[in-house]
């Protein structure tokens, strides 16, 4: 390869950064933590809670809360990343076996998981299910949180944090705290707020300062496909690739519970040389990143995907204004 080729292509220096922004204090942390619960929990209303803005539909019918919402509280000391996903279920076909893998999935990948008892009902089969299945990822940090505590007696809520210990110890899972909080009266959520916070690993934050919701998805879509584009070419590729997702859509005329995401995603590359290496002989390698990027996003996003990804090469992201901007420039 000639220098100018390679001059035309050089991109060193310029990182092409994961969503990572500012600088942090000592001791910043920022991390994930996902609400699950049975349906009609109160987790959509404890997420604008501690975001502290309406970002979440929150509705007095069951099952409204089909994708991921993410928010975001911004801190002095630290950024917590709230992940929604749907509910688990009992499966009974195949599709519900499918969704509740992905569920599982999330919970596996976030700090900490948060289940959600409502004080005003009672204990029941279907939040067994949730702990049991909950209590089968080890790594993840579980907290128990007792909501809608303004709607019961003080004698009530005592009783239903003494059940909720109960059920810890019958699915042997461990709370690593019992809090009661009231979404709507707004009483312990800075409390829930700070244990959360305090169960984050430290890191800088992950988003821009401000940002309440992550409203482009993109970001954190564009990232998994990095990671998985990455795997087991790390040394040949260290900084060398970015990814821009180009669109994401909802599949149009599908059934409301068939729905599938579209993904346009480029993969750039600086040199020819490593677009062969990403695509792989005849495809297999790129296809491959493809599948594992997929299973990822449609984890994160609760979602079956369709997933377009294709090769380009640098010299375009780096004079491209709008696509630096995407990528956090
Ligand atoms: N009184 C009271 N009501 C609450 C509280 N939190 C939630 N609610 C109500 O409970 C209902 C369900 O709340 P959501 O936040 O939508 O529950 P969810 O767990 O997100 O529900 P799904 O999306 O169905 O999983 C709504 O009518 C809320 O207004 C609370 O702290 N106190």
């Amino acid at each position: 390869m000639s220098n100018e080729h390679d001059k035309d292509f050089d991109v060193s220096g310029v990182e092409p950064a994961g969503p990572i922004y500012g600088t942090r204090p000592d001791g910043f942390r920022s991390g994930f933590a996902s609400f699950v619960g049975r349906p009609n929990a109160g987790k959509s209303t404890l997420t604008n809670a501690l975001v502290g803005s309406k970002i979440v539909i929150t509705s007095s019918k069951p099952q409204t809360t089909r994708t991921v919402v993410r928010g975001i509280v911004h801190r002095p000391d630290g950024q917590l990343i709230l992940v929604d996903t749907p509910g688990l279920h009992r499966p009974r076909t195949l599709l519900g076996e499918r969704l509740n893998d992905l569920v599982k999935t999330t919970w596996a990948e976030v700090d900490v998981v948060a289940v959600c008892f409502p004080a005003n009902e009672k204990i029941g089969p279907g939040d067994r299910f949730i702990v049991t299945e909950l209590g089968k990822i080890r790594r993840t940090v579980k907290i128990a949180v007792a909501t809608k505590t303004d709607l019961v007696s003080p004698e009530q809520l005592g009783q239903h944090l003494l059940d909720i210990a109960a059920l810890g110890a019958e699915t042997d899972t461990t709370w690593a705290e019992i809090v009661p909080v009231s979404a709507v009266s707004g009483d312990q959520v800075s409390l829930l707020s700070d244990l959360l916070l305090g169960m984050l690993p430290e890191g800088p934050p992950l988003y821009p300062d401000g940002d309440l919701t992550d409203a482009p998805e993109e970001v954190l879509v564009a990232d998994l496909i990095r990671e998985a584009a990455l795997e087991g070419v790390r040394d040949e590729l260290p900084h060398s690739i970015a990814v821009v997702v180009e669109e994401m859509n909802l599949r149009e005329g599908r059934d409301a519970d068939k729905p599938l995401l579209d993904i346009y995603a480029n993969l750039y590359v600086e040199r020819d040389s490593q677009k062969g290496i990403m695509i792989g002989h005849k495809g297999a390698r790129l296809r491959s990143v493809g599948t594992a990027a997929r299973k990822q996003i449609e984890a994160l996003l609760g979602t079956p995907v369709y997933l377009d990804l294709h090769v380009k090469i640098a010299k375009d992201w780096q004079r491209d204004p709008r696509q630096l901007r995407k990528l956090g420039f």
